[in-house]
């Protein structure tokens, strides 16, 4: 009988000596987290609607977006019905369900979540959590945590501190450490006369913010950095050195953005040092078209590297991997699909590498045969494996995902006018 093709692809990963079903199963064990925003553009539910601001974009008017928590959470479960393994989904502030009303972000509560959790538990997922400063009168000159102003100061460290309170509400309700990752967009589009009087102002707000104490158990803090912004061209506050430091002093997580460098830089070279010095480390993973776009992530040279880096440094628990990504040009629920299909992808193809024989050629400065081995594995029958996983994890294997799509589309997102 002749053999499939998953049997014949794995035979060639095992003469080099690396473990199919070992991979698959440590891939079963590492969670993506999912960007709740990609479903609504980054909408949210407040009762106020506030244009995005903080120097993000989204383009396009896809028709059938998600209009409120329900809509969202069912376009959710239908992506998640489509990507292997158990993932996390990660929320930003402004998707409190505060069922009408008004409540500003300095006073949002774990009972606007709750709807959340219900349906988190039910699906055995994880939440992590973000809060939203931006899009919102108290951000509209770019400044926040280090604006002169000291009550608007005061209000984004309030609006911070709720939602760490939220983020130990999910740890503690469903059994997993909430990532809370703060973002700010402070900058400034023209040369600054002063650097560093607003770092120092963010750093005492970080101070303020992280005064209170939460278990490891229920709350992880990440600070997020970024080069530049649409007006903060010339000088982003949160700078890159500016949270490497911070992270390091204050044992939180440093976040890596792929957006958030110059275009040639990436973050794949950057992993292996931060988990020298860190005990963890957090992800948005992205894909810049020339600038911080947020481009659904696509299988491409840069997924495999972060990829390649996480697991060649055997760092699966250590480094949280989320997604940030968002367009409305295409159907939403497909966009999510796509670059969470890809980031399990490309840790599968980063399992299949036999990283110790070629680690052992780099040693022995043997380039030749590392560099003809890094090609050649380039076109091993790679496919076979990940239609074998996407089975075993009863999702649809190849493509076939297209079709769920266009009929939730035709039956679901399309009747929402
Ligand atoms: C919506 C996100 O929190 C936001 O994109 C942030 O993470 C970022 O990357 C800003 O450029
Ligand atoms: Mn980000």
């Amino acid at each position: 009988m002749a053999n499939t093709p998953f049997v014949e692809a794995k035979t060639h990963y095992e003469r080099f000596g690396v473990n199919v079903e070992e991979a698959f199963q440590k891939l079963s064990t590492i969670p993506i987290s999912v960007h709740c925003w990609q479903g609504d553009d980054i909408t949210g539910f407040e009762v106020t609607k506030r244009e995005l601001s903080g120097g993000i974009d989204v383009t396009g008017n896809y028709p059938g977006k998600a209009r409120n928590g329900e809509e969202l959470r069912a376009d959710l479960d239908k992506a998640l019905s489509l990507i292997p393994g158990t993932h996390r989904v990660n929320l930003h502030a402004i998707y409190a369900e505060t069922d009408g009303e008004e409540v500003d972000r300095d006073a949002i509560e774990p009972k606007h979540f709750k709807r959340w959790v219900d349906w988190a538990k039910e699906k055995g997922i994880g939440l992590d959590f973000n809060p939203t400063v931006f899009a919102h009168p108290k951000a509209e000159d770019g400044l926040t945590l280090s604006h002169p102003d000291p009550e608007i100061r005061t209000f984004w460290i309030n609006h911070c501190k709720a939602s760490r309170k939220i983020a130990a509400y999910f740890g503690e309700e469903l059994g997993t450490p909430s990532l809370v990752n703060i973002w700010v967009p402070d900058g400034y589009k023209d040369t600054p006369s002063d650097r560093l009087t607003p770092r120092k102002r963010l750093k005492e707000s970080l101070d303020e913010i992280f005064s209170e104490e939460y278990d490891e158990s229920l709350v992880l803090d990440a600070v997020e950095s970024k080069l530049f912004g649409i007006g903060s061209e010339a000088y982003v506050v949160g700078s890159h050195e500016f949270y490497l430091s911070y992270a390091q002093q204050n044992n939180k997580l440093c976040l890596l953005d792929s957006g958030h460098f110059h275009p040639t830089e990436t973050i794949s070279n950057k992993l292996s040092s931060l988990l020298l010095f860190n005990e963890k480390v957090a992800l948005h993973v992205s894909r810049p078209v020339r600038w911080d776009s947020d481009h659904v992530v696509t299988f491409d040279d840069e997924l495999k590297e972060i990829a390649h880096e996480i697991i060649r440094a055997d760092a699966h628990e250590r480094v949280n991997i989320g997604l940030d990504f968002f367009d409305a040009s295409i159907n939403r629920v497909a966009a999510w699909t796509i670059g969470t299909r890809n980031t399990v992808k490309a840790l599968l193809y980063a399992l299949l590498e036999p990283t110790n024989h070629l680690k052992e050629l780099q040693e022995q400065g043997n380039f030749t045969e590392r560099l003809a081995l890094l090609e050649e594995f380039k076109t091993y029958p790679f496919g076979a494996i990940w239609d074998e996983y996407c089975q075993r994890q009863q999702v649809p294997v190849k493509e076939s995902w297209l079709n769920d799509i266009k009929e939730y589309e035709e039956n679901i997102q399309s009747k929402r006018v």
